[in-house]
């Protein structure tokens, strides 16, 4: 296989100046106030970039950003021979469908990849115009119109099908009758330190890297609390800014564990410069996940690197936001008590008499709720504290008296 090289370009980014002049790094930057409508660079930086193709043997170039039908095209044409252009949405679907381990993750992707490929299609055909010498004009149109129906038709077929594996796992969900340990699901921006936390908090091997998409696959561990409480920490797949809407979809495979959580926390990178932009942005992806009814809980991660970490911790204390340095494990009790309150919230307070013959149920209360008095009678230990629904919903029989219900 053939080494491939790629060249980063942003508008707003000195990224190509530092791969063409490395020496020169940071002495005149010219950012163009707007992208170019034709080919997102400016003609000067088309001009750059095409020295540099051929002076470094680059394949692909990628733009960090969506690029239209036209300025792939037109970038292509412009940097000539069979160099290839590929900008930030198809970048990230190269990645998800190289990670999609499971018939849905596959699904989502084909289907983000098909519509990412609609508007784009008209490239594809304009070789025909050119054989046929122009004489035959519109022939290469004809040929689009034809292949979008068919990509609409498979669009819509892929919809189809996805909503019956979805439909079909939810009855499946529904129907499981485990006591489930609550779930408390990571969610962040990329690179905000979710793994570290993981892997601080139950010595799980994660990678964690100073990287976008580190994680791409869900993990879960346990983690038990000093009180014997114990809960399923999850962590998931960064979210990102600029996250086209097919990609929400893509994501949803990977993040479909999240909708099951119990309490979702939000780690914040609050070291980071866009760390406002970047709540923002994981809020919105959540928002498209449906998970508004799930309790959260913010965290404010990496408060050692913050300019003034006092002033943070005071911030986050009126924000009533959690602060950490996951790396130093700074503020993990905090954060575990935090966790823990949330999930009381939850839950539901029942006084129950556990037969002396059900030792296991016990053990289930004492793993996953939280249990305030135990006294030993006749009949079987009779405890009083909060459990979760589902569990409660088991203790009806032995329940003694419910103190109040949510
Ligand atoms: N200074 C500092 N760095 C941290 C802290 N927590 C994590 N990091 C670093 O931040 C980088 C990203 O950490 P990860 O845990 O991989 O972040 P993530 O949120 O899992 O990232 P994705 O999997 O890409 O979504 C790594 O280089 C970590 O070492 C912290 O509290 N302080
Ligand atoms: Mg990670």
């Amino acid at each position: 296989m053939s080494c491939l090289r790629v060249i980063c370009a942003r508008v707003h980014s000195n990224l190509v100046d530092r791969c063409l002049h490395p020496q020169s790094h940071g002495s005149q930057l010219k950012w163009l106030a707007a992208p170019n409508p034709r080919t997102y660079i400016g003609s000067g930086k088309v001009a750059e970039i095409k020295t540099a193709i051929h002076a470094l043997d680059v394949e692909t170039v990628i733009f960090d950003d969506e690029l239209s039908a036209g300025q792939l095209r037109n970038l292509e044409k412009a940097f000539g021979g069979d160099v290839r252009v590929c900008d930030r949405t198809a970048l990230i679907l190269d990645i998800f469908n190289q990670r999609a381990a499971t018939h849905e993750a596959s699904l989502q992707v084909a289907l983000a990849q098909m519509e990412y490929q609609l508007p784009r299609l008209t490239k594809m055909w304009t070789h025909l115009e050119r054989q046929a010498g122009g004489k035959v004009k519109g022939m290469g149109e004809k040929q689009i119109e034809v292949d979008k129906r068919i990509l609409r038709t498979q669009i819509s077929a892929l919809r189809k099908e996805l909503e019956s594996v979805r439909q079909h796992r939810k009855q499946y969900r529904n129907r499981r009758l485990s006591v489930p340990v609550p779930v408390v699901s990571l969610v962040g921006y990329t690179n905000a330190g979710k793994s570290t936390l993981l892997n601080q908090l139950t010595g799980a091997d994660v990678l964690a890297e100073d990287q976008l998409f580190a994680t791409l696959d869900p993990t879960t561990r346990r983690v038990q609390i000093n009180n014997g409480m114990e809960f399923l920490l999850t962590d998931t797949v960064g979210f990102i800014q600029k996250l086209p809407t097919m990609l929400v979809a893509a994501f949803r495979a990977t993040l479909e564990e999240i909708s099951e959580s119990s309490l979702l926390v939000h780690v914040v990178d609050i070291s980071h410069p866009l760390a406002s932009q970047q709540i923002d942005a994981v809020n919105k992806v959540l928002g498209d996940l449906d998970v508004e009814s799930i309790p959260k809980l913010m965290v404010w991660n990496k408060v050692d690197k913050a300019d003034d970490p006092e002033t943070v911790k005071i911030e986050a204390e009126e924000k009533g936001a959690i602060c950490l340095s996951a790396i130093y494990g700074d503020g993990l009790e905090q954060f575990c008590f935090a966790v823990q309150a949330k999930l009381k919230d939850a839950m539901v307070p029942v006084e129950a008499c556990i037969p002396y013959d059900k030792g296991e149920l016990l053990n289930t209360i004492h793993q996953v709720g939280m249990v305030e008095a135990t006294e030993y009678t006749e009949n079987g230990t009779v405890i009083r504290g909060h459990v979760p629904l589902p569990l409660a919903r088991l203790l009806t029989p032995m329940r003694q008296r419910v103190t109040g219900t949510h």
